[in-house]
């Protein structure tokens, strides 16, 4: 397809207009620096996505984005059963529900520095990472379909965790809609021992400390001060998830081809919503949601065993749980209707902003926070949901740094070892299970989280909060 030039409509946001088979324009929140970093294949993804039946808007790319299978990693697309809106399983990527929980700890880094070794040792034994590891939790069939349908839900009531945790997790822990029914064995039986468990490549947990506040009156609101001690765990549905997007590849390929639809990429096959292939893939989709979400809480449990050996003086709460793969239904607000739409997020975070009812009280005045990955060896950052990002974006942001390197690259420029001992010379520990892995997650490896935070604060999408720093990580 032709790729038409892009046209400066904001400071931080540039628009494909529409043309050719585009139904809707596509808009990129970037700054010229990140947008001319970007590759060309976002433009072409965007401006595919863009021709798909039913979508409402524009298809947006956020700062961090970069090329995917079929939709842009960092791309966002709303879609309107009502009109013959589609799902897409390119719109949600392999990693359903890959997201970022952060857990407050009640202490100061000072507390945590003369135990870091001891603890992030134990948090490496207890927690399993690592390509294909299995956790001590074996579920039986039966088991894990009251997984896919409770997800963190389903882990609270087992013991893993806090009712009150359940306040702080997108869609209090489980999303509706899942049917297990609609997952294949094949996918399941990847899952029996792997909740409860890190997985590999830029999944990670990370005991971090606050290093600077941009937003008091908000951060006061999210229990965040400066020194604080907190713990981000970055996973999602493992095998499951991954065999979930396999499987429903293969499904809505038919489906394409059975309901007309045009289909540029392998990756964008879709469905309209409500036909048959199209449900069926929402309700497994939700069950890759609910593993991940049942992942994350049960990791957490982990975390709070170990706190409770190393340092018992510890009060581990929520303080929130993002997802940045996902179709979610969602009502929005677009020309002034109010419609329920299917709102593909991959790779972005949904950033909703003040006053939306799904938010806890807690956090209902503020907006929601809005966690960003960067990298082991750099900053991450807290953000705040806005409504300007509500109206503009469906309420989505950023979700990491986005790689400016390739894992083959990588690997071929540092060796593990050395990226470790540079980071211990920092302070930071870092225990890993494949020094492979670590190399292709060196800091350099990553675009510059500030510049991607920085461009999201000024295009409106999300605000600064607070500037996190590693003490300690855990990779697979
Ligand atoms: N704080 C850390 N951030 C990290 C680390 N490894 C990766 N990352 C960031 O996460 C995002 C999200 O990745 P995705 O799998 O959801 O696409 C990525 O862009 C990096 O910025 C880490 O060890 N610590
Ligand atoms: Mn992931
Ligand atoms: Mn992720």
């Amino acid at each position: 397809m032709e790729i038409k030039s892009l046209v400066q409509v904001g400071e931080y946001e540039w628009e494909i207009p529409r043309s050719g088979q585009m139904r809707v324009p596509a808009r990129i929140f970037a700054s010229r620096e990140l947008l001319e970093e970007m590759d060309e294949k976002v433009r072409e993804q965007l401006s595919n996505v863009a021709t798909l039946p039913g979508i409402v808007g524009a298809a947006l790319a956020m700062p961090d984005a970069h090329w995917g299978y079929g939709f842009p990693i960092g791309g966002v697309a709303a879609f309107d059963p009502a009109e013959g809106g589609i799902i897409s399983v390119g719109g949600v990527g392999y990693d359903i529900s890959c997201g970022v929980r952060t857990l407050l700890t009640g202490l100061k880094k000072e507390q945590i520095e003369p135990v870091l070794e001891t603890l992030i040792e134990a948090l490496f034994v207890t927690i399993p990472a690592g390509v294909g590891s299995e956790g001590k939790i074996k579920l039986s069939p039966t088991q894990l379909d009251e997984v896919l349908v409770g997800g963190a839900r389903w882990a609270v009531e087992k013991g893993y965790g806090l009712p009150e945790d359940l306040d702080y997790i997108e869609e209090n822990g489980s999303l509706p809609g899942a049917d297990p029914a609609c997952v294949s064995m094949e996918a399941k039986k990847r899952q029996y021992r792997q909740i409860g468990t890190l997985g590999s490549g830029n999944h990670y947990l990370e005991v971090q400390y606050v290093a600077q506040i941009y937003d008091h009156q908000v951060a006061r609101a999210f229990g965040l001060a400066e020194d604080d001690v907190i713990i981000s765990i970055h996973c999602g549905s493992r095998a499951l998830g991954h065999q979930i997007a396999t499987d429903y590849l293969r499904v809505l390929s038919g489906a394409s081809r059975k309901y007309g639809i045009p289909i540029r990429e392998k990756e964008l096959v879709c469905a309209p919503i409500d036909s048959p292939e199209g449900q069926r893939y929402y309700k497994a989709m939700a069950c890759g949601v609910n593993c991940a979400l049942a992942n994350r809480q049960v990791i957490s449990h982990l975390v709070r065993e170990v706190f409770a050996e190393v340092v018992p003086e510890a009060n581990i709460r929520v303080l929130y749980d993002v997802s940045h793969n996902t179709c979610k239904i969602e009502e929005h607000e677009v020309a002034g209707r109010r419609r329920r739409l299917y709102v593909h997020r991959k790779g972005s975070t949904r950033a909703f902003g003040p006053g939306r009812p799904e938010l806890p009280q807690a956090y209902r005045k503020v907006g929601q926070p809005v966690i960003i990955g960067g990298t082991m060896g750099t900053c991450s950052y807290i953000l705040v949901g806005t409504t300007e990002g509500t109206t503009k974006a469906f309420g989505s942001a950023c979700h990491g740094a986005g790689r400016a390197m390739s894992r083959h690259a990588a690997k071929k420029r540092w060796r593990g070892s050395d990226v470790i001992q540079h980071l211990a010379r920092q302070g930071i520990v870092v225990r890993a299970k494949s020094m492979r892995g670590v190399a292709e997650e060196a800091p350099l490896a990553y675009k510059d989280v500030s510049k991607v935070v920085e461009a999201t604060h000024l295009a409106g999408l999300a605000k600064k909060v607070a500037m996190v720093k590693p003490l300690g990580v855990i990779k697979g």
